[in-house]
């Protein structure tokens, strides 16, 4: 017995009943303690074309009830192994960006304490300020960064902040260790070759969907572990790096993606990495057809709950299988 609570039993009560939580855990004001708090932050005022990620959080949430307590490809009891809970939905400006972006920033760190978080988008700008409070804890992170898109490009419309500049906005401000950064995935049009001029002078490396292809995952996970080490690692999953059969619940998606399973397989290679937090974002449930997005985020979210539950906390002793 490890004295942690985990989900509802579903052989005692079945799956689609009760009010949804991640992976029907118990809410955080149930538990009073967390190693991983799952959290939901529903904003999608960041985006430049469909809008509606602002019911990702709800509709991932859905989806998880299927989650079951033994992840094999990781020999891990996630839930088990660690006190994960579903720390609820933050409630931010819908009208305001900036007064969001704050918003996040201060109860983000604060929700945490010394807990990890993996937070349901929520728009991609949401990374930022989830970027800010995780290097306010750990200083300048690695990052490993799943999209279809750079999502380093400097502004929309004259404005700083939106899901297509997070990441230029963090290595501005400091938040990440430019000897460990990668995209993964990456792929579609651009505005211009300079995008990925900018975007290595800011010391991001890139592995294509057509890499993933033609190397495999193998090859792709070590190429990932040599670039970030044993540094404090941050992993940030906008879905639509999946292509959009895996995923078309997404406000902007690219053709040529990576499918589910390379994406899992990927995440299931950083086992042993010093992951200290992670995000799901960009699931817009209105353009989904069966929950395929959801689900698939889902799982995304598991697993980065489930490397989490493995990797040995300060001041936690360090977890087993059980
Ligand atoms: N972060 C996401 N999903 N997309 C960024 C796309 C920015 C653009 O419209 O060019
Ligand atoms: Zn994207
Ligand atoms: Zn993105």
């Amino acid at each position: 017995m490890s004295g942690n609570i985990g989900p509802v039993d579903a052989g005692r009560v079945p799956r689609y009943v009760g009010p949804a939580t991640f992976a029907r855990l118990p809410r955080i004001d149930q538990v009073g303690r967390a190693d991983v708090i799952v959290l939901g932050i529903p904003f999608d005022s960041g985006v430049s074309f469909r809008p509606g990620a602002r019911f990702g959080p709800a509709a991932i949430r859905e989806a998880s009830r299927l989650l079951r307590p033994y992840h094999p490809g990781l020999d891990v009891e996630p839930f088990a192994a660690a006190q994960v809970v579903d720390g609820g939905d933050l409630a931010v400006n819908p009208f305001d960006i900036a007064a969001a972006i704050d918003t996040v920033t201060r109860e983000a760190g604060a929700l945490a304490g010394d807990a990890a978080l993996v937070v349901l988008g929520g728009d991609h700008t949401l990374s930022l300020p989830l970027l800010r409070a995780t290097a306010a804890r750990h200083g300048p992170v690695a990052l490993l960064h799943f999209d279809a898109h750079l999502d380093t490009w400097d502004s929309y419309f004259g404005v700083p902040y939106t899901h297509g500049t997070p990441f230029r906005r963090a290595v501005e401000e400091g938040l990440l260790d430019t000897d460990a950064l990668c995209h993964v995935g990456i792929r579609g049009p651009l505005y211009a070759k300079a995008d990925l001029d900018n975007d290595a002078r800011f010391g991001f490396g890139i592995v294509t969907s057509a890499d993933v292809m033609r190397l495999g995952v193998d090859a792709v996970v070590a190429r990932l572990r040599e670039r970030v080490g044993d540094r404090p690692l941050y992993v940030s999953v906008d879905i639509d790096v999946l292509d959009p059969a895996h995923a078309p619940g997404t406000g902007t998606p690219e053709a040529g993606g990576m499918t589910s399973r390379e994406l899992l397989e990927i995440l299931r290679g950083l086992r042993g990495t010093r992951l200290v937090g992670g995000d799901v974002m960009e699931v817009a449930p209105a353009y989904d057809h069966a929950g395929i997005t959801a689900t698939a985020a889902a799982h995304v979210a598991y697993d980065l709950v489930s490397l989490l539950a493995l990797t040995p906390r300060a001041g936690a002793a360090p977890t087993t299988g059980t």
